[in-house]
C-alpha cells in the first residue's frame, strides 16, 4: 500500500490534483484500501493516482520500513493527519473526500519523495507497532509481575521451577543414586567384619555335609530313644535337655523342641554360641542373629515334640 502512489501526488501539496484526475478510478481504489486499513486512506489515494512513479515508490518503501526513526517524524508532520480527514471523508462519500486533501503539485523530486516516505511510514508504523506492542506488554506483565525487561530471570525461574517438579522424575533418580549408594556401601563393609564370628568347621561337617546327613531318615536325628512320633515336652523336660550329664541338648522355637546335638558340629557360628540356648527357648538370640536362617530347614529332621506348660502334661500324666 505504501508504494502506491503516495509520492507523485503526494508531493506536498500537489495532493488535490490527483483526486480530481480520476475520481472514479480513485474510488474504487480507495474504497479497497479504506476496507484493508481504515488508518491509512492516503496511501490508497496516492496508488490510484501515482501509476507513473513506480521506480520512486520501491525505494522509498525499502528505506521507510527498514527506517523506523526516520518514519515518526514524517508521520507527524503532515501526511497523518491530513490522510486521516482523506479516509474519513472517503468512507462516507469519495468525491467529499478528495477534494480537500489534495494539495497543489510540486515539481521538486526531493520534496516528493519526502512526502512519499512520510506517507509510507503510517502504515507501516502502525502495523508494526500494533504487534510489537501488545506483545511486548504481555510479556512485561506476565514476566512482571515485578518489573520489566531484567525479569527474564524471574520467567526462566518459574519456567525452570515448572521443569524442576518433571524434573521429578530425573531429580529423584539423581539424588538415590549418589546418595543412597554411599551410605549402603559404607554400612556394609563395617557389617561383614564386626559378624564375621564364624567358626573353622572340622572336615566333613559342612552345610553340604549337614544337608547329606539329614536327607537320610534312618539316622534318627531326633534322639535314639524317642517314640517315632512327636511327643509333648513340658519347661522342666526342656531344661533337664541342656547336655548335661550326657543328656542330648534340646532347645525350643516357635513352641517347638529340636535336638540340636548332632548340629553342634556344623553349626557355622561355632558350639558355644550354639549351646546358649541349650535347655531353653533360642528364639531370642536365633533372631538377634540371623534371622535370615531358616530354622526349620536346617533341624527338621531334628524335631522332637511339641512345647507345653507343666500343668497339661501333669493332667494328662493324671488321666493316665
Ligand atoms: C542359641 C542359638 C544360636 C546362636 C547364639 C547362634 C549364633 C551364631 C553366630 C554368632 C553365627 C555367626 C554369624 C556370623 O558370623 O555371621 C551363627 C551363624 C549361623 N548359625 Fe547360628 N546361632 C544359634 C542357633 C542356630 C541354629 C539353631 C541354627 C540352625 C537352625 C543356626 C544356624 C546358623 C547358620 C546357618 C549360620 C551361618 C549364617 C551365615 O552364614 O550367614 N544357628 N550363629
Amino acid at each position: 500500500v505504501s508504494s502506491k502512489p503516495t509520492p507523485t501526488c503526494e508531493d506536498g501539496d500537489v495532493k488535490v490534483q490527483e483526486p480530481a484526475e480520476t475520481p472514479s478510478k480513485e474510488i474504487t481504489s480507495i474504497d479497497t484500501h479504506d476496507e484493508s486499513t481504515n488508518e491509512s486512506p492516503t496511501t490508497p489515494k496516492a496508488a490510484a493516482t501515482t501509476p507513473d512513479p513506480s521506480l520512486t515508490i520501491p525505494a522509498f518503501q525499502l528505506n521507510d520500513e527498514t527506517t523506523t526513526s526516520s518514519n515518526p517524524t514524517p508521520i507527524t508532520r503532515s501526511p497523518a493527519p491530513t490522510n486521516d480527514s482523506r479516509p474519513t471523508s472517503t468512507a462516507t462519500g469519495v468525491i467529499s473526500s478528495m477534494p480537500p486533501p489534495p494539495p497543489p503539485p510540486q515539481p521538486p523530486l526531493p520534496s516528493s519523495r519526502p512526502d512519499t516516505a512520510s506517507l509510507m511510514p503510517p502504515p507501516s508504523v502502525p502495523r508494526l507497532r500494533p504487534p510489537t506492542q501488545p506483545t511486548q506488554p504481555t510479556r512485561s506483565p506476565s514476566v512482571v509481575a515485578p518489573g520489566t525487561e531484567g525479569r527474564y530471570p524471574p520467567r526462566l525461574s518459574p519456567g525452570s521451577s515448572s521443569l524442576r517438579p518433571p524434573p521429578s522424575a530425573a531429580s529423584s533418580l539423581r539424588v538415590p543414586p549418589s546418595n543412597s549408594l554411599a551410605p549402603t556401601k559404607v554400612t556394609l563393609k563395617p557389617s561383614k567384619p564386626k559378624r564375621n564370628n564364624k567358626v573353622n568347621l572340622q572336615p566333613g561337617f559342612s552345610p553340604l555335609d549337614w544337608a547329606a546327613l539329614t536327607a537320610n531318615p534312618n539316622n534318627k536325628l531326633r534322639g535314639a530313644n524317642l517314640p517315632p512320633g512327636l511327643i509333648k515336652v513340658t519347661p522342666s523336660m526342656l531344661k533337664a535337655q541342656n547336655g548335661r550329664k550326657g543328656t542330648d541338648v534340646w532347645t525350643s522355637y516357635q513352641g517347638k523342641v529340636y535336638n540340636i546335638t548332632p548340629y553342634v558340629p556344623f553349626h557355622p557360628g561355632g558350639t558355644g554360641e550354639l549351646l546358649r540356648g541349650a535347655g531353653k527357648d533360642s528364639g531370642k538370640l536365633f533372631m538377634e542373629i540371623h534371622p535370615w536362617v531358616n530354622w526349620d530347614a536346617i533341624l527338621g529332621e531334628c524335631l522332637v515334640g511339641i512345647l507345653v506348660s507343666e500343668n497339661e502334661t501333669n493332667v494328662l500324666d493324671e488321666m493316665d
